[in-house]
Parts: structure tokens; C-alpha cells; sequence
């Protein structure tokens, strides 16, 4: 087939107005396609604005309900919880994770209650609970244990899951957690919680204020390289992506966002399965330092940079600018 040329073909012929724009869209973006990640913390009545995440806040339980019922509201269909477990609850073997009391099941508790219409994914992880910051179990080396900390991460889905959370998101990067999880899930009557894995879960510079908001930063010594993928890696990010999905994961994420739409690209190309990705910490940081230096218009910034993900083929995108985005695309 051969199209027209210039003079006839003007590609910026359906550019000239916004109504015409509007109808040649490729992507559209809306509030369902974001999700919320919100940090808890102890208390009544507490806010803590977490310095390296302005406009960002850790919330108690009571005023985490206030959040979710906004996030309804909006129309953001999911909320991700973290939890800034107290110094004296973090140990070498994270046990806290365990505990059906402990923050996260009290939140998930709460805003089920309260918004029972929101779905609640949440994170599988040891590394808020533990003393060292590593996100799972510790040899006298100090290297990640793999299967003796899938143990413990079996039991933390399964106490996120008797709370009351949907989609459980193991974020460890441990190899046949997400078969051991399903299966438990399976046994323990749970058939219709999700499992969204972290597949491809690069060693990132882009995490660190994160790390502040749950805590954990001052804790971790070292870094992950010994779980977390090599950025300069995607054939194993698809081999990745192919086992969860073959151990019977739901959704799979790409972790950072921005940074990687190479790899979200070729994970949606080479298997046709729900993607979604997550805008980190330090994306967000990024985005908020430049506005604040004047270098850009933050609606803008923020609109643009959560298309890329839908461009490159995101069902969805975990972002701490949801409840601003959601509000502008609201009107
Ligand atoms: N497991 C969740 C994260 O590590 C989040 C990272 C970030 O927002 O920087
Ligand atoms: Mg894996």
C-alpha cells in the first residue's frame, strides 16, 4: 500500500485543534490506571511529611482511612500500603511481618471497613521489618538466604491475606517465591487474592527516599545486587517475567518506571499479560526538585510522565502523584 505525500499528506493536519487531537489520541490516561502507594505509621492523628518525598506524608491508621476514602473518590481503584515498622519491632529474622496485629493488617483492617470498595495491594518484603534492611534472611556472610526467607515470605502473604488484602506483591526478588506463595494462598483458602510480582526489580539508585519513608535507610548496609537485577540487563528481565508468570502470577511490574520503558515494551510485546510499573521514589523526587528549581510546570511533568507508561503498554502505574494526577484528569 502507498500512502499519500506532502503536499496531500500534512501530518499536522489533525495536530491544528484540540478537538481533533483529542479524537486521535493513541492512549488515554485515567484515574483507574494508578495506584496509590501510602506509608503508615504508629499513632493517632499523625502526619509525618517525609523530607525527601515533599507533598508526601506518613499517616496513622485513622487518617490512612481519610486517604483511601479521597483515593475512592478520585477514582484510583487500588491503594499500595508500606508500613514504617518502630525500631523496636524490627529484628534480624523481620518476625514483625508475621504478627496478624502488627501496622500493615491494622491499616488493611481499617480502610476495609471503611472503604470496603478500594482494592489494597500489598508489598512482600521482609526489609520494613528487619533490623539490617535486607529484604529477606541472613547468613553469617551476610548474603540473602533464598529459601529460608521464602518461609517467611509464605507467612507474611498469608497474614497480608487473612487481613484482608487483595493483591499481594512480593517486591523481594527471591527465585520460586511466587509459586510457594500461590500455592499457599491455594491451601489457605485465598483462591481469589492476586499475586502482582515484582518481576523485573532492578538494583536502583532511584530508591533511596523510600528507604527514608519506611525507615530503613539508616539500617541497610551494603546494597541488593545479590537479588535486585543488573540495569544493564533485559533477556533477563523476560526470563524473569517468564517464570512468575509460569508460577502463576497474575500482573507483573517493572521497578523503576521511567528509566525502563525499554523493558516494559518488550515484557508487554513478548507475553500479552496485564504490566504494570512502578514510578519510584526517586522519580518522584526528581519531578518535585525540578519544579521546585523552576525547570518545569509539575501538572505537565506529572501528565507526561505517566503517558509514557500507557504508551509503552501499562495496564497501570504505581505512583505517588495519583491523587494529584487523578484530580487533574477528573477536572
Ligand atoms: N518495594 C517497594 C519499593 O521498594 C519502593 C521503591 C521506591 O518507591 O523508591
Ligand atoms: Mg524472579
Amino acid at each position: 500500500m502507498t500512502y499519500a505525500s506532502y503536499p496531500a499528506l500534512r501530518l499536522r493536519r489533525p495536530r491544528a485543534s484540540a478537538w481533533s487531537r483529542a479524537m486521535h489520541a493513541e492512549n488515554r490516561l485515567s484515574p483507574a490506571d494508578f495506584i496509590w502507594p501510602l506509608f503508615v505509621t504508629e499513632g493517632q492523628g499523625v502526619e509525618e511529611p517525609i523530607a525527601a518525598l515533599p507533598g508526601v506524608s506518613r499517616w496513622s491508621v485513622d487518617l490512612m482511612v481519610q486517604r483511601a476514602k479521597e483515593a475512592r473518590d478520585a477514582g484510583i481503584p487500588c491503594l499500595a500500603l508500606f508500613p514504617n515498622t518502630q525500631p523496636e519491632r524490627r529484628s534480624d529474622d523481620g518476625v514483625e511481618a508475621l504478627n496478624s496485629d502488627n501496622l500493615m493488617c491494622r491499616a488493611i483492617r481499617a480502610i476495609k471497613d471503611a472503604v470496603p470498595d478500594i482494592g489494597i495491594l500489598t508489598d512482600v518484603a521482609l526489609d520494613p521489618y528487619t533490623a539490617h534492611g535486607q529484604d529477606g534472611l541472613l547468613d553469617e556472610a551476610g548474603y540473602v538466604l533464598n529459601d529460608a526467607t521464602i518461609d517467611m515470605l509464605i507467612g507474611q502473604s498469608l497474614n497480608q491475606a487473612a487481613a484482608g488484602a487483595d493483591i499481594i506483591a512480593p517486591s523481594d526478588m527471591m527465585d520460586g517465591r511466587i509459586g510457594a506463595i500461590r500455592e499457599a494462598l491455594e491451601e489457605e483458602g485465598h483462591a481469589n487474592v492476586q499475586i502482582m510480582a515484582y518481576s523485573a526489580k532492578y538494583a536502583s539508585a532511584f530508591y533511596g527516599p523510600f528507604r527514608d519513608a519506611v525507615g530503613s535507610r539508616g539500617l541497610l548496609k551494603g546494597d541488593k545486587k545479590s537479588y535486585q537485577m543488573d540495569p544493564a540487563n533485559s533477556e533477563e528481565a523476560l526470563r524473569e517475567v517468564a517464570l512468575d508468570l509460569e508460577e502463576g502470577a497474575d500482573s507483573v511490574m517493572v521497578k523503576p518506571g521511567l528509566p525502563y520503558l525499554d523493558i516494559i515494551a518488550r515484557v508487554k510485546d513478548a507475553f500479552a499479560v496485564p504490566v504494570f510499573a512502578y514510578q519510584v521514589s526517586g522519580e518522584y523526587a526528581m519531578i518535585e526538585a525540578a519544579v521546585a528549581a523552576g525547570a518545569g510546570d509539575r501538572d505537565a511533568l506529572v501528565l507526561e510522565t505517566l503517558m509514557a507508561f500507557k504508551r509503552a503498554g501499562c495496564s497501570g502505574v504505581l505512583t505517588y502523584h495519583a491523587l494529584h494526577a487523578a484530580r487533574l484528569l477528573h477536572g
